[in-house]
């Protein structure tokens, strides 16, 4: 199933403390954004990744570009200020059937999870990559335990989530004209009343998002070098 896949990599980075867009700082030395591109570009079934980018990083983007020659890049378009306007600015050059949505920050994903979701979305219309919860989670009001919510039905949501084009550009439409804000891409198509399935994937697949998170990178590449895949 041929897919084409959005890269939000606006963002500023700003819980990671760097002082620069996170995607650049070097994991095995290489910056994060190409680990998470050099995956779309080396998986067959990869149409074409549409980057939305801030517009000070576009040089540099280009240069990594040509550096790790990755082709499949089709759109570089301007990102917004929050996640949910880079996507959208970006799906709107989208044209394959199927298009995924992928963090930048997220660059352990792999081509098993990422061939599932796209039969999924194809199958169902939409997808999502999510693990289940490890730890008991608790509802918190005032400092004091509301509730313990039941374990078995809670799952992290991840990314890359797929969806049928015509699904997902109506989502992110509707969401515009009625001011509709969410943390992922699934929460806009819910929002419109269409099913997401959810395709088990991985705990390796984190989004890079404070600064113990490069210790837990540097350790995830170590066990891949070590154990295989
Ligand atoms: N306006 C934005 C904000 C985020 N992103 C991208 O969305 C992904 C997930 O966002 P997050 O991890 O929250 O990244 P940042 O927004 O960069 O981080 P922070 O919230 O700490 O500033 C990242 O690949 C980020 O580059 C984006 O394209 N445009
Ligand atoms: C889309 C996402 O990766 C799902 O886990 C996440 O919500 C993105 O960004 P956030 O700023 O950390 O919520």
């Amino acid at each position: 199933m041929k897919y084409e896949v959005v890269i939000p990599a606006a963002g500023q980075g700003k819980r990671m403390g760097a002082g620069r867009n996170k995607l650049f700082i070097e994991v095995d030395n290489k910056p994060i954004i190409v680990h998470t591109l050099l995956v779309f570009e080396q998986d067959p079934l990869c149409q074409g990744i549409l980057l939305a980018i801030n517009p000070d990083d576009r040089s540099e983007l280009t240069g990594l570009l040509k550096a790790y020659q990755i082709k499949k890049v089709t759109a570089l378009v301007d990102g917004g200020r929050e996640r949910q306007q880079s996507v959208h600015n970006a799906l709107k050059q989208a044209q394959a059937s199927i298009v995924m949505v992928h963090d930048g920050a997220r660059p352990f994903i792999q081509q098993p999870t990422i061939l599932e979701l796209a039969q999924q979305a194809h199958k169902m219309g939409g997808a999502v990559a999510a693990v289940p919860v490890k730890d008991t989670i608790k509802k918190i009001r005032d400092g004091f335990v509301e509730e313990t919510i039941e374990r078995a039905s809670l799952w992290l949501i991840q990314t890359p989530q797929a969806f049928r084009l015509s699904i997902i550009m109506k989502a992110y439409e509707e969401a515009q004209k009625a001011g509709f804000e969410g943390t992922d891409d699934a929460s806009l198509v819910e929002h419109i009343g269409e099913k997401v399935q959810v395709v088990e994937a991985d705990y390796d697949n984190i989004k890079l998002t404070t600064k113990e998170d490069l210790i837990f990178a540097e350790a995830i590449l170590a066990k891949r070098r070590k154990y295989g895949q």
